[in-house]
């Protein structure tokens, strides 16, 4: 699903380092320099043992014996010290690129159109944002250095070694070339399957989190053993995909030690049975072996880091699977118009046509449910209207294509003139609230739940708090204002929370306001005194009220009536009560 947007022209791997490099020029430049001299320094040192023990020991030169322990000392010393500051540069840039990234990540969540957000489930998308981005940060620069040093010192060993005795290369060598193609086969197979695991294991999380968000329903539902075993089904996939995956990197490790073993006894055998001979000196023998272990060390580790970059590669993927889904908002939206909240006055819905993609079982394949069918309407500052209609005929879509999480098919909105799509999508968004059916409340107090945040004075809080008719309650309290509500307002009734939002909403200076069935847990009495309040507070703005409870709406300045994608009659409602025709059944029948 994820992978068929991802770019074609830069590998996601390439595009990761890009970003790494790019928010850590200075310290990759710091840490290069340093790797170059330590890589230098560590392959300086075997030479140095050489002629420690031919020119030193067996030369019986104490002069120079103590001369060449004392290089040897300093620079071994220089290295490691050099190894620690790595250490600390490494740390920086490894939490910066977390925090950026993550970042990066999120930001762009938040500019994607609704589309994304109805086909992506939130488990997916958590296990995207949570665990793959953990697996892509253990891509460190640490890693990538440390690729690079065990490179470097591989070639340059192999050069020496080379130098020091052709035939022993050439054995060493062929070992090392049938340890690269057995290599090759394992990193294939565990990137295929780590792929199939992370898509199995956000399907997995995408249950657990269904359970958790709606613990309390599942209890009342009954519903915890449906939940269960689609879980333990999933997690049995999981596990072998987990089990098969330890077995090839352990499979990859096991093979990488094998013919290292292979080739230590090689040149132990050979290179002591050219000592025997008089052909080789132990100096010689202890450099070459010096340069082997150099390939050897740095070859585990580049197979070790291989693992995790095949494991990192997978989910490296599927985050710029989200970062290459087009953004509703972008950057070709400096040219565009910016709204004046100030002076905003009409909203023209001219002929509107809207579906929503209907996916059929061929995933590419999707036709069109069509919501919408020529939908025009004319809302004005200053007016309240009321969109009604039976459940599911687009009053709600209307408003998310206001806010452009979607866009219409054909026709157009027009804010005063405007088509909304000329019209820059921060600025169009800033200036439309809507008050939605689902409220979100998070775990904090009833004063946070109120003001988002911002700085807003008690005098204020408590106004619209008095207008959403939340004072009574919030009077009842021991820490009034700053009582905590808990996770989702688990504490509070649903009318409660549907006054919290509300409330936010009357502290907004958006000119637009949307009210979408934000009463409807409230009785009758205290809808009509909330409708009163928006009266008041809101007269300069645009309201749009959706409802479906009739009475509420009575007083609105005009009621359209949405059916079957069609406005089907508009006025206020003395004058469609006077039609006699659908609002007039509608209303009688609420009546009843
Ligand atoms: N994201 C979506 N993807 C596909 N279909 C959708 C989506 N959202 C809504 N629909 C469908 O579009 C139709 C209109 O939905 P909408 O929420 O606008 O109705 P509504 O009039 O606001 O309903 P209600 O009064 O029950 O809230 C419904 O049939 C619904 O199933």
């Amino acid at each position: 699903m994820y992978m068929e947007n991802a770019s074609k022209v830069k590998s996601p791997v390439m595009r990761f380092i890009g970003f790494v490099a790019y928010h850590n020029r200075i310290r990759i430049a710091i840490a290069m320099i340093m790797v170059i001299v330590i890589t230098t320094i560590d392959l300086v040192l075997p030479m140095l043992t050489r002629d420690m023990v031919d020119k030193g020991i067996t030369g019986r030169n104490m002069e120079l014996l103590i001369k060449i322990i004392a290089i040897y000392s300093v620079m071994s010393v220089s290295a490691r010290l050099l190894n620690l500051i790595l250490g600390y540069i490494y740390a920086t840039m490894r939490n910066k690129v977390a925090i950026k990234f993550r970042l990066k990540v999120l930001d762009h969540l938040s500019k994607l159109s609704g589309r994304f957000y109805t086909e992506n489930r939130t488990g997916n998308l958590m296990s995207i944002v949570q665990s793959d981005i953990d697996i892509i940060e253990n891509i460190d620069a640490e890693l990538v250095f440390s690729i690079i040093k065990n490179s470097i010192t591989a070639v340059i060993s192999l050069y020496l070694m080379f130098r020091i005795d052709s035939i022993l290369f050439v054995a060493v060598v062929s070992i090392q070339i049938i340890l690269v193609v057995v290599q090759r086969y394992f990193t294939q197979s565990i990137h295929s399957n780590v792929s199939m695991y992370r898509d199995e294991y956000g399907d997995s999380s995408n249950i657990v989190q269904e359970y958790v968000y709606n613990i309390m329903n599942v209890i009342i539902s009954k519903s915890k053993r449906f939940f269960i075993s689609k879980f333990i089904s999933g997690q049995r996939g999981l596990i072998n995909k987990d089990i098969k995956i330890n077995v090839l990197m352990s499979g990859n490790m096991c093979a990488a030690n094998i013919f290292n073993l292979m080739m230590s006894m090689t040149i132990y055998g050979y290179g002591g049975y050219m000592i025997i001979n008089g052909d080789f000196t132990l100096g010689s023998l202890l450099a070459f072996q010096n340069y082997a272990g150099m390939l050897i060390g740095p070859c585990i580790s580049i197979v070790n880091a291989n693992n995790r970059i095949q494991q990192a590669r997978v989910s490296i993927d599927r985050v710029y699977s989200i970062l290459d889904e087009p953004a509703v908002i972008d950057k070709e939206q400096n040219g565009l118009k910016c709204l004046d909240s100030d002076c905003l006055s009409e909203i023209n819905v001219d002929n509107v046509v809207f579906g929503y993609d209907n996916e059929k079982d061929d995933k590419n394949d999707t036709d069109k449910k069509y919501v919408l069918n020529g939908v025009s309407m004319k809302f004005k500052r200053g007016e309240i209207s009321a969109i009604v209609g039976e459940s599911g005929c687009g009053k709600s879509t209307l408003s998310k294509l206001l806010y452009r999480l979607w866009d219409v098919d054909s026709g157009s909105i027009e804010i005063d003139g405007d088509n909304i799509k000329n019209i820059r999508l921060m600025s169009l968004r800033k200036c439309v609230s809507i008050v939605s059916q689902d409220i979100v409340i998070f775990d904090s107090t009833i004063r946070n739940n109120i003001s988002l945040g911002k700085n807003i004075s008690d005098e204020d809080i408590k106004r619209v708090c008095t207008l959403s008719g939340l004072d009574g309650f919030i009077a009842s309290l021991d820490n009034g204002l700053d009582t905590e509500i808990g996770e989702k307002g688990i504490k509070i009734s649903g009318g409660q929370k549907q006054r919290i939002s509300i409330a936010r909403a009357m502290l907004c200076d958006s000119p637009i306001i949307i009210f979408d069935e934000a009463t409807s847990a409230l009785d009758n009495v205290s809808q009509d005194i909330i409708m009163e309040s928006i009266k008041k507070t809101l007269k300069d703005r645009i309201v749009i009220v959706i409802a479906h409870r009739l009475s509420t709406i009575r007083d609105v300045d005009k009621i359209f009536v949405l059916s079957n994608g069609k406005v089907l009659e508009s006025g206020a409602h003395d004058e469609l009560m006077k039609n006699r025709n659908i609002y007039y059944r509608l209303y009688a029948s609420e009546q009843e």
